[in-house]
């Protein structure tokens, strides 16, 4: 078959290139989505409605909390409920049909927005593959909790409680579709920065694309504001998986790294922005002291 005939390597690009160098610039952008797949987030919408209109133990029992606030159901005092997808329990299942189906699509969807990414950092659109392992499609079960770390999570905000303190993500892009006023983003074009409302479908690069370029695309800082009506809102995150080791050279660095360090490495310097108050406080305080620790040593 001669040359020109055989198929891409690589997908086609998605996002123009003005919109992409705003996603670099800032790490975060209003990204419309298809109809189709504003109505499978309808859907699980629905769905997980559903859910957080039963009993408190109810919920803890479908989805139990573990991994921290990394998975199942997880409830924040005055402020929020959400629950977190990592794999199929089997508990609900109507609502984990309508979460696979999502998870499905936006996955796909990000990693188009990655191999743009790629495509403009000038690196191979296969880059990414070694960090997508098994992450891509909604787990079958509990086994990949060590080594896929991608999630869904839905909320549901209280009224005028629902808050999350300003943050990057830590995985690699975040997508956020939420309905109501409440999510807002730092414009860093403007000087000094400015918190602007969200316009729908928002794209948010987190910690690691930013640590893998080297700092050269910016990391999307976010948060919630309460609002009097409540919000709800549909949040899937593309984090590394964790099972192989990494080819640093292909992002331009030297040797290899394996991804668990890496995970481990951005993960300890965050804090946990859905953990309850007296988590948050604790974990600010451990990070502070860990902080201090290492700037003491590097001083010696
Ligand atoms: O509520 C949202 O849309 C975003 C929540 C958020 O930023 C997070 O959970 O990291
Ligand atoms: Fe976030």
């Amino acid at each position: 078959m001669p040359e020109d005939f055989l198929p891409p390597s690589e997908p086609p690009s998605l996002i123009p290139e003005e919109q992409l160098l705003h996603l670099l610039k800032n790490g975060w952008l209003f990204l419309p989505i298809a109809e189709s797949l504003q109505t499978q987030i309808n859907n699980l919408s629905e769905e997980v409605s559903r859910y957080f209109d039963r009993l408190g133990e109810d919920k803890k029992r479908l989805y139990p909390a573990s991994q921290g606030t990394e998975n199942g159901f997880y409830f924040v005092e005055g402020e929020k409920e959400y629950v977190t997808f990592r794999y199929c329990v089997g508990a609900v299942p109507e609502l984990e049909r309508q979460a696979g189906r999502v998870w499905l699509e936006i996955a796909s969807l990000l990693h188009r927005v990655l191999c743009d990414i790629a495509r403009s950092c000038d690196i191979p659109a296969s880059a990414w593959d070694q960090l997508l392992c098994d992450s891509l499609e909604l787990p079958k079960s509990s086994e990949s909790l060590d080594t896929t770390t991608t999630l869904l999570r839905l909320f549901r905000y209280y009224p005028s409680g629902g808050f999350a303190a300003q943050h990057v993500d830590i995985g690699l892009l975040t997508l956020c579709v939420g309905d109501g006023k409440g999510l807002q983003v730092l414009d860093t074009s403007q000087q000094p920065p400015e918190w602007i409302d969200v316009e729908g479908p928002t794209l948010l690069v987190g910690e690691t694309v930013k640590v893998l370029s080297e700092g050269m695309i910016r990391a999307g800082a976010h948060r919630v504001q309460p609002n009097e009506n409540g919000r709800t809102s549909t949040v899937f995150t593309l984090r590394p998986s964790l099972k192989e080791t990494i080819d640093l050279s292909v992002f331009g660095f030297e040797g290899t790294l394996e991804a668990k360090r890496l995970w481990a490495a951005i993960k300890g310097s965050k804090v946990n922005i859905n953990a309850t108050k007296e988590i948050r406080e604790q974990m600010k305080a451990k990070r502070d002291a860990k902080m201090a620790k290492g700037k003491a040593e590097s001083e010696d």
